[in-house]
């Protein structure tokens, strides 16, 4: 089986549903704490879903942050693409700003994904996309706790949108989903697992996804650090690529400081 349908939707949406439950579980129990809770955490919810993958999708890849990669993947046309906790570190902080991501890439493309975000009771994916609530004004531009994107910070005061620092990629792409922010934008690193699920979901709530230099995002790369992304409304992807840009230039032109 080659191409996606909406079983495999189904699927990615039941296992990142299964997966955060886990999760919601083992931080209650109060068996783990501080870091040794963030890696219970990967490693469980990394079995499950390796687990009902090897059982539903026996003939399909998976690249997944917590396991070994095995290049046997750049073979196969479809690649299962999870991060089976984002946002480790808060979720080992207690806090709701975590999620579980579940995609499928069919050639490089992301053509399925489920965003598990369970604190909030709510798993957005590909089958079912919400509709794009009303924009918020000023704008809202989330960013990463710790390590928010100059670029974005940069472009936050020339548009006056208030900055929404929050942990997790899937939580921050989600919140452009559903309306609780306008703008995702973020540079300086990140892997496939990180983006796949949770801009497959974007794209297909209607919103623009790409690299920050416009380009396509692409998946099951032999490399898989894909650092930088932009999510937002469509009619404004233009006008903020180009101030990406601009920033681009002054930053590469301004003189190197003694
Ligand atoms: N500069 C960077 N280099 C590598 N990974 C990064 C990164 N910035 C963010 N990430 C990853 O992207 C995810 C979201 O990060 P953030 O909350 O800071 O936006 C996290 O995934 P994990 O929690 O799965 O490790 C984090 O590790
Ligand atoms: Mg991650």
């Amino acid at each position: 089986m080659n191409g996606a349908g909406n079983d495999d939707a189904a699927l990615a949406r039941r296992i990142a549903d299964a997966a955060g439950a886990v999760l919601v579980t083992l931080r209650q129990s109060g068996l783990f704490a501080g870091k040794a809770l963030g890696a219970a955490g990967d490693r469980v919810a990394n079995a499950l879903i390796l687990q009902a993958l090897a059982d539903e999708r026996p003939d399909d890849a998976v690249l997944s942050e917590e396991s070994v990669d095995n290049p046997e993947r750049l073979e196969r046309r479809r690649v299962w693409i999870v991060d089976p906790l984002d946002g480790t570190r808060e979720y080992s902080e207690g806090r709701d700003d975590w999620a579980v991501h579940v995609a499928l890439a069919i050639d490089g493309e992301p053509a399925i994904g489920a965003v598990a975000l369970p604190k909030l009771g709510l798993t957005l994916a590909t089958d079912t996309p919400p509709a794009l609530p009303s924009r918020n004004m000023p704008p809202k531009m989330v960013v990463s706790r710790s390590r928010p994107a100059p670029e974005a910070v940069a472009i936050a005061k020339e548009i006056g949108a208030d900055l929404l620092p929050m942990g997790s990629a899937g939580a921050k792409a989600m919140a452009v989903v559903r309306g609780e922010a306008d703008i995702y934008l973020h540079s300086g690193g990140q892997y496939e697992w990180d983006s796949c699920a949770p801009i497959a979901v974007a794209r297909a709530a209607g919103l623009h996804v790409s690299r920050i230099d416009g380009s396509a995002m692409e998946y099951n790369c032999a490399d898989v650090y894909l650092p930088d992304l932009l999510i937002c409304r469509k009619e404004e992807a233009s006008s903020l690529l180009a101030a990406i840009r601009r920033i681009a230039a002054t930053t590469s032109a301004a003189p190197a400081k003694p």
